[in-house]
């Protein structure tokens, strides 16, 4: 029986204020802005994230997805960008979350986990414990030599994403590989909080449109 709650829907690697414009007339509840990444396809500049953080209009979030892992560097990538939340796309130490909330009290904090066996749910729930606002479940690869962060357009597996949802005290959001033809299976599976979604709704590297309208149709079908 399909649920009587909306899921909430993430719209990530705007690249222009254009992008942003037609993913939230399009529905979006967050935007995601890419900095520097050792990979993947979504960066932005600082300055021109900045610009889209401005141009964002209340209730949408937006989400500053940051590689730095110390306090200081990540606090002054906020700074430079000033989203709401910061989507922290690689491990931190677990002191972390404590020092960025004293510094930064009113931004979320967003702990990405990539997903690849059961030793991730304890990961997640490690996060959750030591102070994180949600969770977001993606398809990296942080072991590789040039780490994999995101963006990848792959799936994981949902049967151990499914299993952080039901123990996560916090709202959990699904990433990696989705796009209207398999998000419908993804929730079943899943039943995250929200959805993240990069490459499935783009051509060419833009946003595309009629993607994001058939993802934003399958979500209400
Ligand atoms: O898109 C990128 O370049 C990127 C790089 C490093 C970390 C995260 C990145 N994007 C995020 O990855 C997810 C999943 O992308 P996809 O839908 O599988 O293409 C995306 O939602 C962004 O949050």
């Amino acid at each position: 029986m399909q649920s009587p709650f909306r899921t909430r829907v993430k719209i990530c690697c705007i690249s222009s204020l254009a992008e942003a414009q037609s993913a939230i007339r399009f529905g979006a509840d967050a935007l995601g802005l890419v900095g520097r990444m050792p990979s993947g396809p979504g960066v932005v500049s600082d300055e021109l994230a900045a610009q889209i953080v401005c141009a964002t209009p209340p209730p949408v979030a937006t989400f500053m997805l940051t590689s730095e892992t110390n306090s200081a560097d990540i606090i002054a990538h906020q700074q430079r960008v000033g989203a709401s939340t910061i989507q922290l796309v690689d491990a931190v130490p677990t002191d972390t979350y404590a020092q960025l909330h004293a510094a930064l009290p009113a931004i979320k904090l967003v702990q990405v986990i990539h997903v690849i066996d059961e030793r991730n749910i304890d990961e997640a729930l490690l996060a959750v414990q030591n102070g994180v606002d949600a969770l977001l479940l993606d398809s990296g690869n942080p072991n590789l030599a040039v780490k994999e962060l995101g963006g990848t357009g792959r799936v994981h597996n949902w049967t151990v994403s499914r299993q952080i949802v039901e123990q996560s005290p916090v709202p959990v959001f699904l990433a990696g590989g989705l796009n209207s033809a398999n998000v419908r299976e993804a929730i079943d599976a899943v039943r995250p909080f929200g959805l993240d979604i990069c490459s499935g709704v783009r051509t060419n590297g833009h946003l595309d449109a009629q993607k994001l309208q058939a993802f934003m149709n399958a979500l209400k079908s």
